[in-house]
């Protein structure tokens, strides 16, 4: 069997690690072939492909980003659709494809599977914000990079007695800022799934410094504060439409200062979170989403992708995916309050 690979949106940490998962396996185990699609959807569109043997998944899984490139292209737009992408896989002898990506490509991959194009999805988002797989790769990598992060900023803030204000990654949903506030024992979480006051923040910052703590507050990128009806956005919007989030912990710093009286610094981690070598737990779970992706292709489960339930990965219907966020819970959020102040 000839397979095309495809990874596609935002990259995220152990993409490589899925490659070479799945070509590892098919080429060792099961005598396939495989080829490589560059830059996402738009080498299917393209017929931009390139050899993807032993020798080009070599030693990747500790490589960041991803050696065929990614894009937001979709394959429905411009020249593409299914007749354009049932033409270039007849041209080039594939006979199913692995799509690597976000909500978005799997939604593409659905609508494809749909119109009879063979195909098996792997969940990719740094965010955990897809639903029907408990943890997605490049999650534990951008927490470790967060952690690690804010260890360092409240050195710094203890130095000086002042509060430090992390900005973190989460679009939608605040797994990044969650995990990572509770690992460095951050006085204060916001996160999008719970708009919080400033009299809340203040609270908590106040409350912290008279424990004689430098405060160490974490905020989400997709953060409101509850006089907000959305998510802080100065810079307009992205190529495809969706505003350019970031400088909620610039907002806040200010007035955090103001109504404190505590000096006060921001810092925004932005893609330095995506970015480099993935953990070894992300590691471990894409090459397990690679090889079983491999599986669901000699079995025939088009239009499902891989995912991680429990310790065990399991394969979905694209739809359970796609359409419901998998936001944090309320209870967990909870949990971490008590910690706060
Ligand atoms: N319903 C859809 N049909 C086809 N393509 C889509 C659909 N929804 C989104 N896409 C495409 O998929 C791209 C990648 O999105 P996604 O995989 O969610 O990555 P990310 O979350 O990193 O942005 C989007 O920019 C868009 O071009
Ligand atoms: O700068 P880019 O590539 O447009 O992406 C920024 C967005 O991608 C994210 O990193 C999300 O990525 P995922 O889709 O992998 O979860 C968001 O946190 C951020 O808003
Ligand atoms: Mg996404």
């Amino acid at each position: 069997m000839r397979i095309g690979i495809l990874t596609s949106g935002g990259d995220a940490p152990g993409l490589n690690a899925v490659i070479r998962g799945a070509v590892f396996t098919g080429i060792q185990v099961h005598n396939c072939e495989f080829v490589g699609f560059r830059n996402g959807w738009r080498g299917v569109v393209e017929g931009d492909i390139v050899p993807l043997g032993m020798p080009e998944v070599k030693g990747i899984s500790k490589q960041g980003g991803t050696i065929l490139g990614t894009s937001r292209t979709n394959p429905f737009e411009g020249i593409g659709g299914v007749d354009r992408v049932n033409q270039v896989m007849q041209e080039n002898g594939i006979d199913a494809m692995i799509a690597i990506g976000g909500e978005g490509t799997l939604a593409a991959a659905k609508r494809l599977t749909d119109a009879g194009i063979r195909i098996v999805g792997v969940p990719k988002t740094v965010d955990n914000d897809l639903s029907a797989t408990d943890y997605s790769f490049g999650f534990d990598t951008a927490v470790g990079i967060a952690t690690d992060a804010m260890d360092r900023l409240r050195t710094t803030g203890d130095a000086h007695d002042r509060c430090m204000v992390a900005e973190v990654m989460g679009r939608h949903v605040g797994w990044i800022a969650l995990h990572s506030g509770m690992a460095a024992g951050a006085h204060a979480i916001l996160i999008p799934e719970q708009k919080t006051s400033v009299d809340q923040i203040v609270e908590w910052v106040t409350h912290a410094h008279d424990r004689g703590r430098a405060p160490l507050v974490v905020v989400a990128e997709g953060f409101s504060l509850d006089t907000m009806d959305d998510a802080h956005s100065e810079r307009g919007l992205d190529a495809f439409g969706r505003p350019r989030l970031g400088g909620i912990g610039e907002l806040l710093a200010p007035i955090i200062e103001e109504r404190t009286g505590i000096e006060t610094r921001a810092t925004t981690l932005g893609h330095i979170q995506r970015g480099g070598t993935p953990s070894a737990f992300d590691r471990v779970l894409a090459t397990r989403l690679g090889m079983a992706a491999l599986r669901s292709v000699l079995d025939g489960h088009w239009g499902r992708m891989v995912a991680l339930q429990g310790t065990e990965i399991v394969h979905v219907p694209f739809e359970d995916a796609l359409g419901r966020l998998k936001t944090v819970p309320e209870d967990r959020y909870l949990e971490a309050k008590v910690l706060f102040g």
